[in-house]
């Protein structure tokens, strides 16, 4: 087929249904459509400075960039223009034919039909060119790329339903126009006034220009009619540039969503120009939700890089480390070479040293939003704070700054919500307590009702209350705070310090002493299940718990590595008694050598579901407890 033919190409299905559910849950803030193309063109220009600097051809005599808007009252038709890089056939089709990118089908199924709720997710997937269906029942774009001829331009055309057509066309100057076909309830989107305060609103930042033809009155009788210019609408310096008290708080929010494509507003900011041996300007962004792809370690990350107002790439990764990939912003170096690359940036020393800076800025931001809004600070926390639980082991140097960030559920309140710094912890310590106590669950359920907290509950002793995969991990690189080593309760010989007398160490040596014949027969039974059988003080209601030795992986993280498929030595854990329960006073007295089995069994079961653990042979378990039913009901 000859490129000059029209050919009409389907979206993907998820496309379709993207577009309808972004209509129908705009509605009511539909005016951002135009936020959203005066930001890509806005991009569009930048990505042109930066090939032009390579290729200063690609100017073609037409070098001040700027973005035009125009009104048709009679056409009804909204008209955004602009000379950046513009768009090859395949890009076009590769940019304005696949609406579903990675996670659609994932995205789709998170809606909740709730159209308030429905929109902040899918401005959090972001909707960019497409939002234009929002006030348009036809779109059309002419555009050219930068460097190809006029007959190379390409014309794209789509009712935002099923399929757009794409043909070739003659476009003479560079850069892509997009117009318009508005609804007819849309029609105040073709108003003088309405539009020139969209732009105020919404792009005033943009660092180009974003022009419209001005207002000129009608000429008196003898005068000529003057012929209306274009002029800027917006103020056109890039916003970082301006010093801090000039900027407005909208200003930055505006800004924000022009570098991050979140719609929902940011939570903080800080803006800051260093001078002295490295210059820069940075302005970071703490976003107010967490995006689709946080997990996904591959996904786009980073700032914005400008080197002298230029722009040089987007998701500049090396300045920031991962732990904080969901940090937005700009920053702009004077000692930057402005042909830097990639593989440059890792090599520079100038860079490491701006990554430094910029980590502990992120981190102060944190530490100083943390004490002046506790509640934005349990915001920032709720939608990033497994993230940051990355953090000790990624930045060993920060670690102690990071500690002071995080944030965990305690059995202070035994609440699910992670509100408990660890300077809360510590000046809530006993006296006579050196250790930081924590217990790893599977959930928050889990680890909050866990046997092994028996002991600190009848004691007052506070215990942190770990259940997210990251907690063990976390557990592992932290190794202490303030001075004082942390201590998993569920891990070796139970080590209260001094928060334990004499008298108590005494009674639990007699314990044991005295139970030396029942630990050896439980231990003849599980043999090969456990490293070994003992009486316990750690418990008070529960019968028995497992305990993992010093030196084995905790249960959690023994589980997740499973989950991945890695082959583990097998662990066994320590079985430990509760001697002043009355099932293992019971247990103590059986003479039935197969009850006492049966019961032996059943209580190292219970004590693996207390873990949230699966047991190897559930059948087996149900067995035994019916028998032991029939038998007391017999
Ligand atoms: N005016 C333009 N000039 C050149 N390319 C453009 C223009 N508008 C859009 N594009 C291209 O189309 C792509 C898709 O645009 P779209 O707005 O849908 O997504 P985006 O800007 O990449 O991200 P987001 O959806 O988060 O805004 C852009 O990445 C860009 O490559």
């Amino acid at each position: 087929m000859s490129t000059a033919e029209k050919e009409t190409l389907g979206f993907q299905t998820e496309a379709k249904q993207m577009l309808q559910l972004m209509i129908h849950s705009m509605y009511s803030n539909k005016e951002i459509f135009l936020r959203e193309l005066i930001s890509n063109a806005s991009d569009a220009a930048d990505k042109l400075r930066y090939e032009a600097l390579a290729d200063g051809a690609l100017y073609e005599d037409d070098p001040d960039l700027r973005i035009r808007i125009t009104l048709d009252k009679d056409a009804n038709t909204l008209t955004l223009s602009d000379n950046g890089i513009g768009m090859s056939r395949e890009e076009v089709i590769n940019n304005l034919g696949t609406i579903a990118r990675s996670g659609t089908a994932e995205f789709l199924k998170n809606l909740s039909g709730d159209g308030k709720k429905d929109s902040q997710l899918i401005g959090q997937f972001g909707v960019g060119f497409y939002s234009a269906f929002i006030v348009a029942e036809r779109v059309e774009v002419f555009t050219r790329r930068a460097g190809l001829t006029a007959a190379d331009a390409v014309h794209w055309e789509s009712s935002g339903e099923a399929d757009f057509s794409i043909e070739s066309c003659e476009k003479a100057d560079r850069g892509t126009t997009v117009i318009l076909h508005l609804r007819k309830e849309d029609i105040e989107f073709t108003d003088d006034w309405r539009v020139r305060s969209i732009i105020k609103k919404y792009s005033d930042h943009i660092s180009i220009p974003v022009q419209m033809l001005e207002n000129v009155p009608a000429a008196k009788e003898g005068e000529e009619q003057k012929v209306p210019e274009f002029e800027a609408v917006n103020s056109a310096t890039a916003l970082w540039t301006r010093s801090r008290s000039d900027v407005t708080e909208e200003e930055y929010q505006a800004f924000y969503k022009h570098v991050s494509h979140d719609f929902s507003p940011a939570l903080h900011w800080s803006h800051n120009k260093v001078e002295g041996k490295l210059e820069y300007t940075s302005l970071l962004y703490l976003p107010g939700q967490a995006p689709m792809d946080l997990w996904n370690r591959d996904a786009a990350r980073g700032l914005k890089l400008y080197v002298q107002r230029t722009f040089i790439m987007d998701d500049a990764e090396q300045f920031l480390p991962l732990y904080l990939r969901f940090v937005k912003g700009v920053i702009d170096s004077n000692d930057l070479s402005l042909n830097v690359s990639r593989e440059i940036l890792q090599q520079d020393p100038a860079v490491d040293a701006m990554k430094s800076a910029l980590t502990k800025r992120v981190l102060d931001m944190l530490s100083k939003l943390a004490k002046s809004d506790v509640e934005k600070y349990q915001q920032f926390w709720k939608a990033f704070g497994q993230v940051m639980k990355e953090g000790p082991a990624e930045d060993f140097s920060n670690k102690e700054k990071i500690a002071k960030l995080l944030r965990f559920a305690t059995t202070h309140d035994n609440k699910a919500e992670q509100t408990h710094s660890l300077e809360d912890y510590v000046a809530r310590m006993k006296e006579g307590q050196t250790k930081i106590y924590y217990v790893v669950g599977e959930s928050h359920k889990t680890a909050s009702s866990s046997p092994h907290l028996e002991v600190f509950r009848k004691k007052g002793i506070e215990v942190l209350l770990l259940s997210e995969r990251v907690d063990d991990w976390l557990m592992n690189h932290l190794a202490e705070f303030d001075g004082k080593s942390f201590l998993d309760v569920g891990r070796g010989d139970l080590d209260l310090g001094d928060l334990e007398d004499e008298a108590e160490k005494k009674a639990h040596e007699a314990s044991a002493e005295a139970h030396k014949d029942l630990v050896e027969r439980v231990n003849t039974v599980l043999t090969d299940k456990v490293e070994k059988v003992r009486v316990t003080s750690r418990l008070t209601e529960s019968p028995a718990c497992l305990v993992v030795t010093e030196d084995d992986m905790g249960a959690q993280m023994r589980r997740m590595l499973e989950a991945a498929g890695q082959a583990l030595p097998p662990s066994k854990p320590v079985f430990e008694l509760n001697p002043e329960h009355p099932l293992v006073l019971k247990l103590d007295k059986e003479t039935d050598e197969d009850r006492f089995a049966d019961l032996v069994g059943i209580l190292f079961d219970q004590a693996h579901l207390a873990e949230g653990a699966q047991l190897d042979d559930p059948a087996g378990y149900v067995h035994k407890l019916n028998k032991l039913l029939l038998e007391l009901s017999a």
